[in-house]
């Protein structure tokens, strides 16, 4: 955004410009109806600004977080509130470096996970579209159908957590997940119980790993080199893998195989229509 001038969409893959969105056919209709009038309140704005603009649809509606919007004085917050209102949005929230700030959310918003209706924290991971987590959610139930208690490792709000038959204990660094998971769990499905855990610097040991018959994981980018190197030692024998980067799920895989698992299934998921992205569900057994 330049002085009145704004561009809105992607950036451009391999560099940072902003490709200004005409039309889009990823996105939701819902989603899309939004640029004309985010264009707008972004006009309104004075300076140079590279903004960031989150949106998730949840439950209660759209929720729209901003980064690096100068939300300076009285007329600015007002535009803001005019445009949440509008568009009867479910929540605003405003990040200008000391973390995300509400300024609207009529009613507290929420996610429904597993038929659970999950807090959704600001910025809180969420799988990029309703049928790609449907996907893998059903390759996670149908493999592990028949384990009594499983370990969702990267758990995030709980995306799999909520949607397995038998017990669970989930693990997740971000304390904002991990807290709206637990309180979901407490009022909803006690058969869940969930660990603050960060599991690269204290991964779950082989022995702590032996009261589960199924572990499911579903690491960020990076992989999970220190905790498949657990599972490769530990006695469980079978893993589902849910990976968003084929690079480090295949070097995680050799580390899976050279501990005694065969895959036994891969499916990939194209969660992003029209690029070369791709996830990717997998069953290790031994
Ligand atoms: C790809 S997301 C998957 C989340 C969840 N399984 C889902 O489908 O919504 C990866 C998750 O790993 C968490 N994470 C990142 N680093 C971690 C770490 N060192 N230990 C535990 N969790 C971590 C992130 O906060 C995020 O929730």
């Amino acid at each position: 955004m330049q002085s009145g001038k704004v561009a809105l969409g992607f950036r451009q893959s391999g560099s940072h410009r902003i490709v200004d969105l005409a039309e889009c056919h990823v996105i939701t209709p819902e989603l899309f109806s939004l640029l004309a009038p985010l264009r707008r309140l972004l006009r309104s704005q004075s300076g140079r600004w590279a903004v960031d603009i989150e949106l998730t649809q949840g439950d209660q509606g759209i929720d729209c977080g901003l980064r690096n919007f100068a939300m300076d004085g009285l007329e600015a917050t007002e535009a803001v509130l005019e445009f949440a209102q509008a568009h009867s949005l479910a929540r605003v929230t405003v990040d200008l470096g000391y973390g995300s700030e509400t300024v609207w959310e009529p009613e507290p918003v929420t996610v429904t996970l597993g038929g659970v209706a999950v807090s959704l924290p600001p910025g809180a991971f969420l799988q990029a579209t309703l049928d790609g987590e449907a996907a893998l959610v059903a390759a996670a139930r149908e493999w592990l159908a028949a384990s009594e208690i499983v370990a969702d490792l990267f758990a995030g709000l709980g995306t799999f957590a909520f949607s397995l038959a038998g017990k669970v204990a989930a693990y997740e660094a971000s304390r904002d997940a991990h807290l709206v998971c637990r309180l979901a769990a407490a009022r909803s499905l006690p058969s869940l119980e969930s660990h603050h855990r960060d599991l690269f610097r204290n991964p779950l040991q082989p022995e702590e790993l032996s009261r589960f018959d199924g572990v499911l994981l579903d690491p960020p980018r990076a992989g999970a080199r220190e905790q498949v190197a657990h599972l490769a030692r530990s006695a469980v024998d079978r893993v589902v893998y849910i990976s968003c980067n084929p690079a480090s799920w295949a070097k995680d895989a050799r580390t899976l195989v050279d501990g005694g698992f065969r895959l036994a299934e891969l499916r990939p998921v194209g969660q992003f229509r029209w690029s070369t992205h791709v996830e990717l569900a997998s069953l290790f057994l031994r």
